[in-house]
């Protein structure tokens, strides 16, 4: 990494902060934040912040305190009702979770047909997008983590960690009853996905992104593809806007 000016992009999800570091090229570096005292050493590089949240207004709160203590500017990012040629569908272009604003713009900037994007966080949530730009709107449900600690919630099913192998075979045990049939409800939104792109004439793809993605058989599928750290490098893309200005 060279010494050039960079800007600080922050990712405040609904559980973890992730950020990355670009030079308005690329994303020079990513990570994750639990303490703190870890921003200190990155407000030494960087004149910018680019902030998205969609939760954690405690969290999102002190980073506005340590960067005004540190003198650096924070863009904070909300869903626009346009960006180049994607149109939010939403009646309120504001009210729509700009993690899945900039979901959506990361995909587009990689491919100009008809897209769904799929995120699986905490939430697990569903864009649709067409060629001509425009975002159709699109789901929320409750993410891998969010379904299974649902149902320990609320039922006297036993707890129990992660099995080694996950897939959507039909399980002879509870634990891999439980945990491949969260997987088997991850899956099912890929395929009704698949369907509502069906419905429109032209290619599609299905983009993929969100610490949960990886237990999703993705390679069974052509059209589906890995989106890793799209909110970031949505993130990276408003903000290499700005350097080129
Ligand atoms: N170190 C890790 N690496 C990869 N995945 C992780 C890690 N820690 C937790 N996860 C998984 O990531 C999921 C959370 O999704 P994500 O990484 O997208 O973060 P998030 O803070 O929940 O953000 P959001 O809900 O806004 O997407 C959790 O359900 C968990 O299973
Ligand atoms: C749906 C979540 C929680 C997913 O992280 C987030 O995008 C959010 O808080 N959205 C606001 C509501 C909406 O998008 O309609
Ligand atoms: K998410």
């Amino acid at each position: 990494m060279s010494d050039a000016v960079l800007k600080l992009l922050i990712d405040v999800g609904n559980s973890r902060v992730k950020y990355g570091l670009t030079d308005g090229q690329h994303i020079v570096a990513t990570g994750m934040v639990d303490d703190m005292a870890q921003w200190l050493p990155l407000c030494e590089r960087v004149n910018q912040v680019y902030l998205a949240s969609v939760g954690q207004p405690e969290k999102v709160e002190q980073l506005r305190t340590l960067f005004s203590q540190q003198s650096i500017p924070v863009v904070e990012v909300a869903s626009q009702s346009q960006f180049g040629e994607l149109k939010n569908a939403y009646l309120d272009a504001g009210k729509l979770g700009v993690d899945r604003w900039l979901a959506m713009l990361s995909c587009r900037h990689g491919y100009k047909g008809n897209f769904a994007v799929l995120d699986f966080g905490t939430a697990m949530t569903c864009d649709f997008v067409l060629a001509s730009g425009q975002h159709l709107g699109g789901w929320i449900a409750p993410g891998f983590q969010t379904m299974h600690g649902a149902l320990f919630a609320k039922t006297t099913l036993p707890h129990s960690t992660l099995p080694d192998l996950l897939d959507t075979t039909p399980a002879r045990q509870t634990q891999g009853a439980i945990y491949n049939g969260c997987l088997a409800a991850m899956n099912g939104l890929i395929r009704e996905a698949e369907y509502q792109l069906s419905l429109h004439e032209g290619e599609y793809r299905l983009y993929v992104t969100g610490g949960d993605a990886r237990y999703l058989p993705i390679e069974q599928n052509p059209r589906v593809f890995a989106a890793n750290e799209a909110v970031l490098f949505g993130l990276h893309l408003l903000a290499s806007a700005d350097f080129a200005e």
